[in-house]
């Protein structure tokens, strides 16, 4: 595992688009595990930047995002297809077909995990890029006592709940499910990057990378992948240092 503590959010944002870049650069057409949250919103806006400085291209790079909120539209502006759309695809030259996202609006939801499960066994990810829930999830895996190899519907905890309910006119409209990938299948991704910024993240960054390995806390799961990469501001790093 290697972490790496930042200063601030400019310098943590650009070290991590360098990553994404020199993969790019390295194998154009990678496969990249896409994640949203006000987390990566940085990255994305780096990423932003450097195609428009013609330092990136991402024309035949492939995308798949990690969940999706079960029943809001693709156009819904909360839906993660649109913030996908917001804050970086509208902006770079990736081909639309090569974006893959969960479809939260499918009528046969095991069907579609199924779908999804099998496109990512015929792209394996070269980087996943991830942020932390404040109960540990990872996508939408949350805190359980098993938890779900692959791509499955989950039901959100309440917590998670009330933390994305600030995007939301009321909490009734903040779905109640998700699709997400399973822990499996992201650890299945070559390279992780975890991003974690805020002092509400110092104590489930601490559990997670240095506490036991638990269900009970899924992010703990990280430990072991052999090339793990996180990055943290001083706030949420700081019981690690
Ligand atoms: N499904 C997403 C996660 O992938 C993300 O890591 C988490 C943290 O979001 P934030 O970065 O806004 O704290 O939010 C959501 O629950």
């Amino acid at each position: 595992m290697d972490i790496h503590i930042f200063r601030d959010h400019d310098a943590l944002d650009e070290h991590a688009a360098n990553i994404i870049t020199q993969q790019l650069l390295s194998v154009p057409e990678s496969v990249l595990g896409m994640a949203t949250g006000s987390t990566p919103i940085g990255l994305y806006n780096k990423l932003t930047e450097k195609h428009a400085a013609g330092q990136i291209s991402f024309r035949q790079a492939f995308t798949f995002n990690l969940d999706e909120y079960v029943g809001l539209e693709k156009s819904h502006s909360q839906s993660y297809y649109e913030y996908m759309q917001k804050h970086l695809f509208r902006h770079i030259d990736i081909p639309t077909e090569h974006i893959r996202f969960p479809n939260g609006m499918a009528e046969d939801l095991e069907q579609e995990c199924q779908r999804y499960n099998k496109m990512l066994a015929e792209q394996p990810i070269d980087v996943q890029l991830l942020g932390l829930g404040h109960n540990g999830h990872i996508g939408f895996n949350e805190p359980d006592e098993e938890l779900v190899q692959e791509t499955h519907v989950v039901q959100l905890e309440p917590s998670t709940r009330q933390a994305n309910a600030r995007f939301f006119e009321s909490m009734d409209e903040v779905p109640t499910h998700a699709i997400t990938m399973g822990v499996g299948s992201i650890l299945k991704a070559k390279h992780i990057l975890l991003i974690v910024k805020g002092e509400d993240k110092a104590d489930i960054v601490y559990q997670a990378l240095k506490g036991p390995i638990t269900t009970q806390c899924p992010a703990s799961l990280l430990q072991t992948h052999p090339r793990l990469t996180v990055f943290l501001d001083e706030q949420a790093g700081r019981r690690l240092q």
